[in-house]
């Protein structure tokens, strides 16, 4: 008779990390990228065979070095603040693509798009947009976005997970993930 072991080994392994926390994850590890102090953003788009096809954090634009450019967002001289120069996490990822075009993708973001994003995402032909927080769906270019998705039927929703947190051990000889469920504070393996 077979032990629980070698049963276990014969099985496929069941605490794999689920689509949705795996694209998030990589939007949300884009997203600790950016330089910017206060609001760090990732996108991560993926293609209708679950494929990432692009990634992006709110960053300076090449050539724009993010030591000299300003990081305030609260200067009296507007030209000091970020706001003119960054480019946002969305723009980035439609940008970096490496596939043809980014048509009929989901574009996963850690906070919900602007109004500026929402253009480039509809132009871009992106079909649905998985997002983390809405902190600030009061804000008129949160309002904004939503008009311009809601008229492009571009689809919107946030993603709740059942994962806590994803903690990822970079031990060279026993590399791990430990996946959190909210419910218990035991690890998954
Ligand atoms: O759709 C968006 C909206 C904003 N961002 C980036 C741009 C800036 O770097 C920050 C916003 O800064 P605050 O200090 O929170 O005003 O977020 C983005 O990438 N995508
Ligand atoms: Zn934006």
């Amino acid at each position: 008779m077979a032990s629980s072991e070698q049963r276990n080994m014969s099985c496929k392994r069941t605490n794999y990390i689920k689509w949705h926390d795996y694209f998030m994850a990589n939007a949300i590890l884009a997203a600790k990228r950016s330089k910017d102090p206060s609001s760090q953003v990732g996108a991560c788009i993926v293609n209708e065979d679950k494929k990432i096809v692009g990634i992006g954090y709110n960053s300076m634009p090449h050539g724009c070095s993010d030591d000299e450019f300003p990081w305030a967002k609260n200067s009296e001289d507007v030209l000091e603040n970020k706001y003119f120069y960054v480019c946002h996490a969305e723009l980035n990822a439609v940008l970096n693509k490496n596939s043809a075009d980014v048509k009929n993708c989901t574009i996963y973001v850690s906070l919900f798009p602007c109004n500026e994003c929402a253009k480039v995402i509809i132009q871009a032909g992106i079909k649905e947009v998985i997002y983390l927080s809405d902190k600030h769906s009061h804000k008129p270019e949160t309002i904004a976005s939503k008009k311009l998705l809601d008229a492009a039927k571009v689809k919107y929703w946030q993603y709740k997970s059942n994962q806590s947190k994803i903690v990822i051990y970079f031990d060279e000889n026993n590399w791990n993930i430990r996946i959190y469920r909210e419910c218990d504070q035991v690890s998954l393996e």
